[in-house]
């Protein structure tokens, strides 16, 4: 099977700073993937040159066999990755409905009729479980709910790669339950790449984790694998309550 996306010597420097170093990295179809490792380890500046929204300083990313690190954001999400922030972008005056049609109305030009777009939209929220709350602005949603609204957005733009960012972060215990189950849903259509902090969600959700540690990969492999790795225990396991 061919990789879905890869990554060859991709860094990106900020100054002086190798935020990313050299990372050769592959993702098959269909796989949920979770990227773990310190702050500052360079886990959302990675996430953030496969979805376009910087630029790398070398290297090359391929995604379904076509070269797309030149390529920028809007033409990726047209491709099929989509992204999630860490930090809440949703429009808080926006109803939670606009907040998900407009990226689809903004990036898709693939001939949709609008009400293919409604349809998706509506689908989204659905899978999202905000079909009730689809008329409420989104400022007044729960702070989870509001979470959830993102991947919504996310998904209405109906990806092959979907990358979540912290999504879980804030989030209380019984909303993360109701995640987990949405992302393994959403892996049923798509490839999912998170970042992810709390590590009991990584070890049920992932197929494999990815540890970055100061810009480069530090270990890759299976839940059990990587909890089983010493260099991963001290640069990372150990240091987290
Ligand atoms: N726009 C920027 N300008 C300058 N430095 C940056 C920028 N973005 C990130 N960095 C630096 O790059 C390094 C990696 O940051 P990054 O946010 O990718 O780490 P991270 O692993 O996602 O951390 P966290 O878990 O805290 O989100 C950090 O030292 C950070 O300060």
């Amino acid at each position: 099977m061919m990789p879905l996306l890869t990554t060859k010597g991709l860094s990106r420097n900020f100054g002086g700073l190798r935020a990313v170093d050299g990372v050769d990295f592959a993702l098959m179809p269909g796989e949920i993937r979770a990227v773990i490792g310190p702050n500052g380890a360079g886990k959302t500046t990675f996430v953030s040159l496969i979805s376009g929204r910087i630029q790398p300083s070398s290297g090359m990313i391929v995604f379904d066999g076509a070269d797309i690190t030149n390529l920028p954001a809007y033409a990726r999400v047209r491709l099929g990755i989509a992204y999630t922030f860490q930090i809440t972008s949703v429009f808080a005056n926006l109803t939670a409905y606009d907040n998900v049609a407009l990226p689809v109305q903004r990036t898709l030009t693939d001939g949709r009729s609008k009400g293919a777009v409604h349809v998706g939209v509506l689908a989204a929220l659905e899978r999202t479980g905000l079909a009730d709350r689809a008329h409420m602005p989104a400022g007044q949603l729960s702070y989870g709910h509001q979470r959830l609204l993102e991947v919504a957005m996310g998904l209405a733009l109906k990806p092959r790669l979907l990358i979540l960012d912290e999504p879980t972060q804030g989030l209380a215990d019984s909303e993360i339950d109701n995640f987990i189950g949405l992302v393994r849903e959403i892996a049923k259509t798509a490839t999912v790449l998170l970042i992810e902090h709390n590590m009991p969600v990584v070890m049920q959700l992932a197929d494999r984790i990815t540890v970055f540690n100061a810009g480069k990969i530090l270990a890759e492999g299976t839940p059990e694998q990587v909890r089983a790795n010493s260099e991963v225990q001290d640069a990372y396991l150990g240091t987290t309550p």
